[in-house]
């Protein structure tokens, strides 16, 4: 073109600063516009996710038309945001071809006046229009893929937000850490001397990456000694969990250390060290499988007779025997055909399937009435009788009867252990233990 006339591609080139800074600017738009859509997506993707998980509630409060009206409100938002990135899209595409167009026409008016002028033949404006217009239209083709290209980098920024976040702690750790001592829980043989593991923290302090300042945990100290029975109370809030959290490494401390066996948490391979712990949080989660498929999801390659003794600790077995298909009954999704209790006696029975070192109880009874609660806490102290020197256990209770069978109880208070000893000890003192035990013995005469 620049040799069929300098003159002309100068002209044709007036057009394209402008041309160019707009396409610039309404591109820049165009990403924060689209990154804005992604936000809404999600909102709305999980509060539809949220209201099903929780339909019940939902229903039980009759608040189905706010759910919707919330839904529909989120939709909005999302509809109305990706509609301003069409219109940018839309002003980009129109700024391209009004410029490529503005640049044709220059062409042809300076082209006619150096025809006229001599100066030109109309063979070489010909060609020359030819070029310019081969040149306009990849121009604008090139225009759709950046814009394009800008919406997916608008769209893809949370992708990159999500993976700068801080990793799971344990995440990074190499599969080839130091184990916990002795035995291999994949290997299990029943005759091997399993014995309990003895869990420390020491001078750990803690808080929650979410909320830094709030200090859960100040230079905290816990033994559970190999094979024994530790009860763990206090108010709600103190604690308790955290605890139990930073034992199955969901957590590391701020500072301070945890050790399995003498060993830094730290230095274990993550997924052999949970195979050797077993866990009954507060809410029994359950898989929408079967009652087997649940039972042996901790240990697949449990024997039959294993998931029955198991089912029986838990004094799950007669009320599995009287489910619609036994054992291979589904329990709907999070177990939803199941009452509480007997939620709660299978995730017992799940983890005592697993036969742990590190048995961890979160108020694992607090879902059961009064005689299922009972039965639970005879099958618990026989199991743990039976599991005596093969299984640690840390047992996290509201319900202080529940610590009978513990051979040690810690009290805790704002995150710090303030009582400890038997039972009895602490019964026969004047500390919080026994005001607790006085507040729940008038609760439960009142
Ligand atoms: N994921 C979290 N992010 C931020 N703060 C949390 C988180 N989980 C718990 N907390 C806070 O940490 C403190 C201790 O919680 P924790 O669950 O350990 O108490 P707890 O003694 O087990 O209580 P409860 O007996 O009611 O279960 C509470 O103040 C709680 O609000």
């Amino acid at each position: 073109m620049a040799y069929l006339s300098p003159k002309l591609v100068m002209f044709s080139m007036a057009v394209l600063p402008p041309v160019v800074g707009g396409a610039i600017w309404l591109n820049r738009r165009m990403k924060r516009q689209q990154r804005l859509v992604q936000d809404a997506l999600a909102e709305a993707t999980s509060q539809a996710a949220d209201t099903l998980g929780n339909i019940r509630l939902v229903r039980d409060f009759g608040q189905e038309h706010v759910e919707y009206d919330r839904y529909a409100r989120a939709i909005d938002v999302t509809y109305h945001t990706a509609l301003q990135v069409g219109r940018s899209n839309a002003l980009l595409e129109g700024t391209v071809f009004w410029g490529v167009n503005m640049s044709l026409v220059a062409v042809l008016a300076v082209g006619s006046t150096m025809i006229a002028s001599q100066e030109m033949t109309v063979g070489a404006l010909t060609s020359f229009l030819l070029y310019s217009l081969y040149f306009g239209i990849h121009t604008n083709g090139m225009s759709n893929v950046y814009a394009d290209l800008t919406r997916g980098l608008g769209a893809s920024q949370r992708l990159f937000d999500l993976i700068d976040l801080p990793s799971d702690p344990t995440s990074s750790m190499p599969h080839d850490g130091a184990r916990p001592r002795a035995v291999n829980i994949l290997a299990r043989d029943d005759e091997v001397d399993q014995q309990g593991i003895e869990a420390v923290l020491r001078h750990v302090t803690f808080a929650y990456p979410e909320r830094p300042d709030e200090i859960v945990l100040e230079d905290y100290s816990l033994e559970l000694p190999a094979g024994k029975s530790v009860g763990l109370c206090g108010s709600s809030g103190c604690g308790k969990s955290t605890v139990a959290r930073l034992l199955t490494r969901l957590y590391d401390p701020s500072s301070g250390q945890v050790f399995f066996d003498g060993v830094d948490l730290r230095t274990l391979d993550p997924v052999e060290m949970r195979h050797n712990i077993g866990i009954v949080a507060q809410d029994a989660l359950l898989f929408d499988r079967t009652v087997r498929e649940n039972l042996m999801y901790g240990r697949p390659d449990a024997t039959e007779a294993q998931l029955i003794e198991a089912a029986k600790q838990a004094n799950a077995y007669e009320f599995i025997c009287e489910l619609p298909e036994g054992f291979d009954t589904e329990v709907g999704e999070r177990g939803v055909t199941l009452s509480g209790g007997q939620r709660a006696r299978l995730a017992i029975a799940r983890a005592l399937l697993r036969q742990p070192r590190l048995l961890i109880l979160d108020e694992a009874s607090a879902a059961l009435d009064a005689v299922s609660e009972q039965q639970v806490h005879a099958a618990l102290k026989a199991a743990l009788t039976l599991n005596t020197g093969r299984m640690t256990t840390l047992l996290i209770a509201h319900r202080l009867a529940t610590l009978k069978t513990a051979d040690v109880i810690h009290v805790m208070d704002h995150g710090r252990i303030v009582e400890s000893g038997s039972f009895q000890e602490l019964e026969a003192g004047t500390g919080l233990f026994r005001q607790m035990l006085d507040a729940q013995s008038t609760a439960s005469t009142a």
